[in-house]
């Protein structure tokens, strides 16, 4: 039947090869080829058969999705069918046009948090302090409200996003409001909205006003029937919590925006992140922050994982550099959206060893958190991150020796501090 709706020259073209997997080239030329043959069947002829009907809009899309090598914009985006609620019938040529030259201004969700002050702090070196802004529904420190640009914004308001977007001219976006993984099980409503309503909600603020939008996935988008030593960026995840169903989630939605609207999407998995000056917000790889808190301030260590618990971990610092590096990174270079990112891997007990070799006298006992136990044993012991190293020159620089030393300088230099005031 489609043979002879086809134009002549091309009705001798193998259909087959669709189907032939061995062949790339082949592939990539039936993929955009049949597609395209969709779009030249006439109307009145597609409003007669449902099924090339149904199949016309997804066809103008696969032409111009990124994987096609095409800028979405191409086509306007009413002729990829429903759109979601808040993305106009024109939403792609909202986009404001900058070059990598251009200077960017820049929004974090979420930035009260373990890393957003850091990261907020990153950028405006980069960027200039008034082109950052940081935002929470929490009311900040004061030395964090005279450091640069603060804003309250509820991502679950997305009227409240989408007029902040607008107003300060927003071009790209980090996305770091979330409950983590031990308070996302305390609590699975708030952790269902915030990590999933709220990212649908900036989700679509940053398709409609065509950002570049960074949100980091976790170690935790993984689970037990995934390969843990080590994990690939693509493998089975069947995350157990809350809090790796949302991100699994957000890795998925971002990806399809990407092929659907054209979405900058960028995201990293990152490891459990060990930060000096700020604190975790409830996860499970907070024990590897609260051990240099307790070694400096007491010299004793309770830690709620046994011993043998090998987790992947970064220090802040290389964190927000893969950040702003997978950000700034060049679009042709990256093949995929999502990523793993890698620095070190290691036990309580070895951890413990290493901060041992500064403070002899430091006690560590263990007192097993079931539910974070539980957590750890189902994610990653070490992460490949092999694509980010390929891909865009990810290059770690903080091994565990560094680790260590330099977070006891940062706590022993606090505790002077505080002792001569
Ligand atoms: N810290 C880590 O080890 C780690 C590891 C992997 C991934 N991540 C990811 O990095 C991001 C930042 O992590 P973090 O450690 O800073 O988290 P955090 O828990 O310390 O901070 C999250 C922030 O989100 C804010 N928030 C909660 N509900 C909100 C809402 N409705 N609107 C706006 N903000 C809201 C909170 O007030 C908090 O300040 C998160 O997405 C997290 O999943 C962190
Ligand atoms: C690993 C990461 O996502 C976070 N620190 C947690 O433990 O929940």
């Amino acid at each position: 039947m489609l043979s002879l709706l086809v134009p002549r020259p091309w009705r001798s073209y193998n259909f087959a090869s669709v189907s032939h997997v061995g062949n790339q080239d082949e592939m990539s030329r039936s993929r955009s080829f049949l597609p395209y043959l969709l779009t030249l069947v006439p109307r009145r002829v597609t409003e007669s058969m449902p099924v090339v009907r149904m199949l016309r809009p997804v066809a103008c899309w696969m032409l111009q999705s990124p994987a096609c090598g095409c800028r979405a914009s191409v086509l306007p985006s009413r002729l990829l069918g429903t759109s979601p609620r808040q993305i106009p019938m024109d939403a792609n040529f909202h986009s404001t046009s900058f070059s990598e030259a251009d200077q960017q201004r820049v929004l974090i969700t979420g930035g009260l948090g373990q890393l957003g002050v850091g990261l907020a702090s990153f950028l405006r070196k980069r960027f200039g302090k008034d082109n950052v802004i940081l935002s929470d529904i929490r009311k900040p420190p004061e030395h964090v409200f005279l450091s640069g640009p603060f804003i309250y914004s509820d991502i679950l308001d997305y009227k409240n996003l989408r007029e902040i977007v607008v107003n300060n001219r927003i071009t790209w976006l980090f996305h770091y409001s979330a409950l983590l993984s031990a308070v996302g099980e305390a609590n699975v409503s708030l952790a269902r909205a915030v990590n999933i309503t709220g990212l649908h909600n900036v989700l679509d603020v940053a398709a409609e006003h065509g950002l570049r939008l960074f949100v980091p996935s976790t170690i935790g988008a993984f689970g037990p029937t995934s390969p843990r030593n080590p994990t690939p960026d693509l493998c089975i995840q069947r995350p157990r919590t809350i809090y790796g169903v949302s991100k699994v989630h957000a890795e998925l939605m971002g990806e399809y925006y990407y092929y659907r609207y054209g979405l900058d999407f960028r995201c990293l998995r990152y490891p459990g992140i060990i930060s000096a000056d700020s604190q975790p917000g409830g996860g499970t790889t907070d024990y590897a922050v609260q051990i240099f808190h307790e070694a400096v301030k007491n010299g004793r260590f309770e830690c709620n994982l046994r011993p043998d618990t090998r987790l992947p971990m970064m220090y802040i610092h290389d964190c927000l550099r893969a950040t702003l590096e997978v950000m700034e990174a060049p679009a042709e270079s990256l093949s995929m959206r999502t990523y793993n990112i890698s620095a070190m891997s290691f036990t309580p007990a070895e951890l413990a060893q290493e901060v041992l070799k500064h403070i002899p006298e430091l006690q560590v006992t263990y007192n097993v958190d079931p539910v974070r136990q539980a957590i750890a044993d189902s994610w990653p012991m070490n992460f490949d991150d092999s694509n980010a190293r390929k891909d865009w020159g990810w290059k770690h620089d903080f091994d565990l020796p560094e680790l260590v030393t330099t977070m006891l300088n940062f706590h022993g230099s606090e505790s002077r501090v505080a002792q001569a005031n």
